[in-house]
């Protein structure tokens, strides 16, 4: 068997008597499209603290490429893209590009715009989310889906491997959720960049993902979405661990 990209074993998490997470155990095999779903407060968010070193373990093990999280260095391996990410208003002086750019500066403190050597990732990883065109537009002028691609190609400019995203569709109209992700099964499939994204809309991501991980304090299911979406309401709500109706979407 091939060593998965991240190992998690037995975790369990408290914040001061409360326990949000209890025995999780999960593989994220490389090249997998894993949707990672659960109701409110249901762990998730703690769960990819683990994951980026920013919530210390406290029970379990989780090995990242290899390696025991505490050992874990992240140079670019491990990206991600925040829900509160769209955050620039319309004043906000910087272009798309320069934007983008800002995802090289952990790589390169002495970066700046002007340093020509890195500009062929800028514009690689433009290119790579369709937006090379709005290259030197202002992030402010962009709408709500145009700025998505950039945060994304921000993220993918240091060439990740894997790639976590925390509800990013929230906010997005309909339309361009679709087009939000067929962007990410290309990333996916074409760049071979193994994706976790986290959402509790469990109706529209179970059309896209390889991987659904159900997590709701424990890990209530963990396989092929197609299997889980033949499931009756009721076996899925057992599974989900919350009440839940699946409200599918024509695409
Ligand atoms: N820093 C913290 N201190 C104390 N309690 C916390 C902290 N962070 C999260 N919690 C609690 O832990 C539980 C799990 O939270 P977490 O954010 O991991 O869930 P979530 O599934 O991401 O939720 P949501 O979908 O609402 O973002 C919740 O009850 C939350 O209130």
């Amino acid at each position: 068997m091939t060593q998965p990209l991240i190992d998690v074993r037995n975790v369990s998490h408290r914040y001061d008597q409360h326990l949000v997470l209890e025995d999780v155990s999960f593989r994220i095999d490389k090249g997998s499209f894993v949707g990672l779903v659960g109701p409110n407060g249901s762990g998730k968010t703690t769960i990819i603290k683990l994951l980026l070193g920013i919530e210390k373990l406290q029970k379990g093990s989780i090995d990242a490429f290899g390696k025991p999280i505490q050992k874990f260095t992240n140079k670019g391996h491990i990206s991600f893209v925040s829900q509160k990410a769209n955050s620039f208003n319309r004043g906000f002086p910087a272009t798309a590009k320069e934007v983008v750019g800002m995802g090289l500066i952990s790589r390169q403190k002495m970066w700046n715009p002007s340093q020509k050597k890195f500009e062929h990732l800028i514009f690689e990883a433009l290119d790579q989310v369709n937006m090379m065109e709005y290259a030197n537009t202002n992030i402010g002028d962009l709408s709500g889906g145009q700025q998505q691609r950039i945060f994304i190609a921000r993220a993918i400019v240091n060439k990740p491997q894997l790639l976590i995203l925390d509800e990013p569709t929230v906010g997005v109209d309909f339309e361009n959720v679709g087009h939000f992700y067929r962007l990410l099964s290309e990333l996916n499939r074409d760049l071979g960049i193994t994706l976790v994204l986290v959402s509790h809309d469990i109706g529209t991501i179970t059309t896209h993902v390889t991987d659904l991980l159900c997590l709701n304090k424990s890990v209530h299911y963990h396989g092929n979405p197609s299997e889980f979406e033949q499931m009756s309401d009721e076996e899925r709500s057992k599974l989900y661990g919350h009440n839940m109706h699946t409200i599918t979407h024509d695409h």
